[in-house]
């Protein structure tokens, strides 16, 4: 979607630094967003030799869990498989996640980062998608939500957010309409 577009190019931008960090995608759809996670740590200088780019690869990159509903799941693991160099398959993990379910499988706050592109849109799994937030969350991680605001279901879903993480717009592609969000627990309104 045009959301996952705008937020795979505002990690390119180098706006965040995903490197030695656990990021999850949820809602992964292609997989795009996660596969681009994956991918950033090869943006290395190129006068950075073989052995160690190796090194700096396994030491450095983020490890990426693309996350999706049971359905998606085939698909998904093999546009992962087909767009990732082998050398950093391993990094990036597909597994099954459905907002509000399957929670036990992941420790709670376990990552420093949630990526979301184009997840808000189904008035009916806001309170899961919010409670799914809520589990994966700890004090410092960092959730960066890409939509469009469509209707106004959309801004239901903003104020369920606000009130519960300090939400700030971080970015807004006017060409593609497309809003990037970022929200953490607490007070965060100095890291902005
Ligand atoms: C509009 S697509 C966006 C896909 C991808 N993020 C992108 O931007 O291209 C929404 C995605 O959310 C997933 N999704 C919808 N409801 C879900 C739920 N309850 N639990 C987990 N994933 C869900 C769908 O399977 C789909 O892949």
């Amino acid at each position: 979607t045009p959301s996952a577009v705008v937020l795979c190019a505002y990690l390119e931008m180098g706006s965040i630094d995903l490197r030695d960090r656990s990021v999850i995608e949820l809602g992964a759809g292609t997989g795009l967003l996660g596969i681009v996670a994956t991918l950033l740590v090869l943006c290395l200088p190129s006068s950075t030799c073989p052995l160690m780019q190796h090194i700096l690869l396994y030491c450095l990159g983020a490890r990426v869990t693309i996350t999706d509903r049971a359905a998606a799941l085939e698909f998904l693991e093999s546009n992962v498989q087909a767009n990732l160099p082998s050398e950093l398959r391993p990094r990036a993990v597909v597994k099954e996640l459905t907002w509000g379910k399957d929670l036990g499988n992941f420790p709670p706050g376990a990552f420093d980062f949630i990526l979301g592109a184009d997840i808000v849109y189904l008035e009916e799994t806001f309170a899961e998608l919010l409670q799914t937030l809520e589990h994966l969350c700890s004090e410092q991680t960092v959730i960066l939500l890409s939509c469009r605001i469509r209707y106004e279901r959309d801004h239901k879903f903003l104020k369920m957010l606000r009130g519960r993480f300090s939400v700030y717009e971080v970015h807004y592609d006017s060409s593609k309409d497309v809003h990037i969000y970022k929200a953490q627990r607490g007070s965060h309104k100095d890291d902005f």
